[in-house]
């Protein structure tokens, strides 16, 4: 008979996988490449500007936001090309929704960052 692991013991393992899979996008993805270095300019910029905890808080989300629905958009790209490899209608519709997913949030971001910048630097 199996033994059941502790439940701590589980979740670690689970938080361990997760570690793993952002290490393994950060490693791999040039997009959440390109947006870590867009978080680091704006984390600057929110330093050099002294902006509030609301923006703060506004800031952190959208780039929490962004690079999570890029993670979910590439895991959406991997199952997508392991159950149908070659061309097909389907799976083309399939990736430009999800891209279209990360498109809406990034979209969204910089509005917030307009609304955040543009009042301290005109
Ligand atoms: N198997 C396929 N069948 C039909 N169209 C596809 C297929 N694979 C990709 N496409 C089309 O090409 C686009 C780009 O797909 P791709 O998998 O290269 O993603 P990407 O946007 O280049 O992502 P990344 O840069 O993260 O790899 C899709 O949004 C879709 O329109």
């Amino acid at each position: 008979m199996q033994t059941k692991e502790p439940f701590i013991i589980n979740r670690l393992k689970s938080v361990g996988f997760a570690f793993k899979g952002m290490l393994i996008l950060l490693k791999t993805e040039a997009s959440i490449k390109i947006q870590v270095v867009i978080a680091v300019f704006v984390t600057i910029g929110g330093f050099y500007f002294n902006i509030s905890n609301t923006e703060w808080i506004a800031q952190i989300t959208m780039i929490g936001l962004v690079m999570s629905m890029e993670g979910m958009n590439t895991a959406i790209e991997h199952i997508a090309d392991f159950v149908h490899p070659e061309k097909h209608e389907k799976i083309g519709l399939i990736k430009d929704v999800a891209a279209g997913a990360v498109f809406i949030s990034a979209l969204i971001a910089v509005i917030v960052a307009c609304i955040i910048y543009l009042p301290k630097l005109l």
